[in-house]
This record gives C-alpha cells, sequence and structure tokens, in this order.
C-alpha cells in the first residue's frame, strides 16, 4: 500500500463527516441561502489568499526543477482562476472584490491558516504537502460526490458552478499530482516520520471540518 493509500483510508471517518455536513448538502441541493454563501466565499478567499502562500513555498522547497515548475504553476492557477470563482460570485451577490479581500478570518480561519503556514515555514517539504494535501484532495472528492447525487438537478443550482470547478478534471489532477509527488518523498521513509506526516493531514483533515462548522454556525470574535 502507497503512503497516500494509508492517508485516504484512514482519514475516512473525517471526510465522511465533511461529506454529509449540512453545509455542504445545501451546496449539492442548491438549498442553501445567499446569505450563508456569501459569508463563505469571503471567508474562503481570505483563506486562499493564506493558501497561496504555501505552493510559493513549496517553490521554494521543491526538490526538484519539475516541482518547481508545477508549484509556481498551481500558485498562478490559485490567483487567477480558483480565486476568480470567488470574484464571480461575489459580484453576482452585491460583494465588491474589496470586501471579499478585507474580510477578517474568523479563529477557526485563521487558526487553520496558522497551522499550515508554521509547519510549510518550518517544516520539510513532505511536511508542507501533509498539510495542503486534504484541501485539494478532500473538495475534489466532495465535489464528485456532490455531482453524483445532484447531477441530475444541476442547472438549476445557484452553486452549479462551485460543483462544477471542484469536481472537475483539472483539480483531480492537483490533488493527484500532490499525491505522487508524496509517494515518491516518502518512499522507504521510517515509520515514525510517516507518522508524524499523518499527524498533519488529519489536523487540517479536522480543519476542513471546522470550516464548515464555523460557516453553519455562524462563528466570530467575541469582541
Ligand atoms: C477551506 C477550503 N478548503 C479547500 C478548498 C479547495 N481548494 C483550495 S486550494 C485548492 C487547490 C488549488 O490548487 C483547492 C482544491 C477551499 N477553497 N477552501
Amino acid at each position: 500500500m502507497t503512503f497516500s493509500e494509508r492517508l485516504f483510508r484512514n482519514v475516512q471517518p473525517i471526510w465522511n463527516q465533511n461529506y454529509h455536513h449540512p453545509f455542504v448538502q445545501g451546496i449539492g441541493k442548491g438549498t442553501l441561502s445567499t446569505e450563508f454563501f456569501k459569508e463563505y466565499m469571503k471567508q474562503d478567499y481570505v483563506y486562499l489568499i493564506q493558501y497561496a502562500r504555501l505552493y510559493a513555498i513549496g517553490v521554494q522547497k521543491a526538490n526538484s526543477l519539475e516541482a518547481m515548475t508545477h508549484f509556481s504553476q498551481l500558485l498562478h492557477n490559485i490567483l487567477h482562476f480558483e480565486m476568480n470563482v470567488h470574484r464571480e460570485y461575489a459580484k453576482r451577490f452585491g460583494v465588491t472584490e474589496k470586501e471579499l479581500e478585507q474580510t477578517k478570518p474568523t479563529p477557526n480561519n485563521l487558526a487553520y491558516t496558522s497551522y499550515m503556514l508554521n509547519v510549510a515555514q518550518n517544516g520539510t517539504l513532505a511536511e508542507l504537502i501533509s498539510c495542503l494535501l486534504p484541501c485539494a484532495w478532500d473538495y475534489w472528492e466532495i465535489g464528485k460526490l456532490l455531482k453524483k447525487q445532484y447531477g441530475h438537478e444541476l442547472e438549476s443550482n445557484p452553486y452549479k458552478t462551485w460543483i462544477e470547478t471542484y469536481s472537475s478534471d483539472e483539480f483531480g489532477a492537483i490533488a493527484q499530482w500532490l499525491i505522487k509527488l508524496l509517494d515518491e518523498i516518502t518512499e522507504g521513509k521510517p515509520e515514525e516520520e510517516l507518522v508524524n506526516l499523518e499527524q498533519h493531514f488529519q489536523t487540517t483533515s479536522k480543519y476542513e471540518y471546522l470550516f464548515w462548522e464555523m460557516l453553519y454556525r455562524g462563528q466570530d470574535w467575541p469582541l
């Protein structure tokens, strides 16, 4: 079994919770209120700004020119394409780009990105990938599952673009490339190191769940 197969198998209890989360299901059915989705776009926008920095650190820590080039491509794509989905939705819902950019991250959002940035800056390339992979992989799985479950009524779903984006082969290819690289660089590594990497993978998977929770519960700072 490859390391990524082990990660995938062990993370299922967490990812299942993500998939069944009422916020995610609301996107799939198209019944999630505009107000909720608007808040999600705002929080996710500032999340992606921080996430993009992880790819920049990937450029810095890459173990080959090929990996370096790929990380820089991912950095470009997130800034120009994925964040554009957010900008388009925001425009549709009357949120300006400035408003998006100036969103204050909630406690969970800030904790999630701070955790990844800390590991990325102080850890190895394998640690960096273990942290950022659940985000790319789990969303692809969610996108595919929602498309399978609700694909027949997608035309009338206001969140169609979101579902189409994350279930697409292009997004799948991002996760697949990260998986391949992680499997390559962890081959033959001692169990102790793999346990540490799996810990990062599990932690950021739990943060993915907490991201949906914070949106659903309207988490904010107390003061
Ligand atoms: C909280 C949160 N988690 C995951 C994603 C999805 N996502 C973010 S970056 C990326 C890979 C892009 O190269 C993917 C799939 C999101 N938007 N928001």
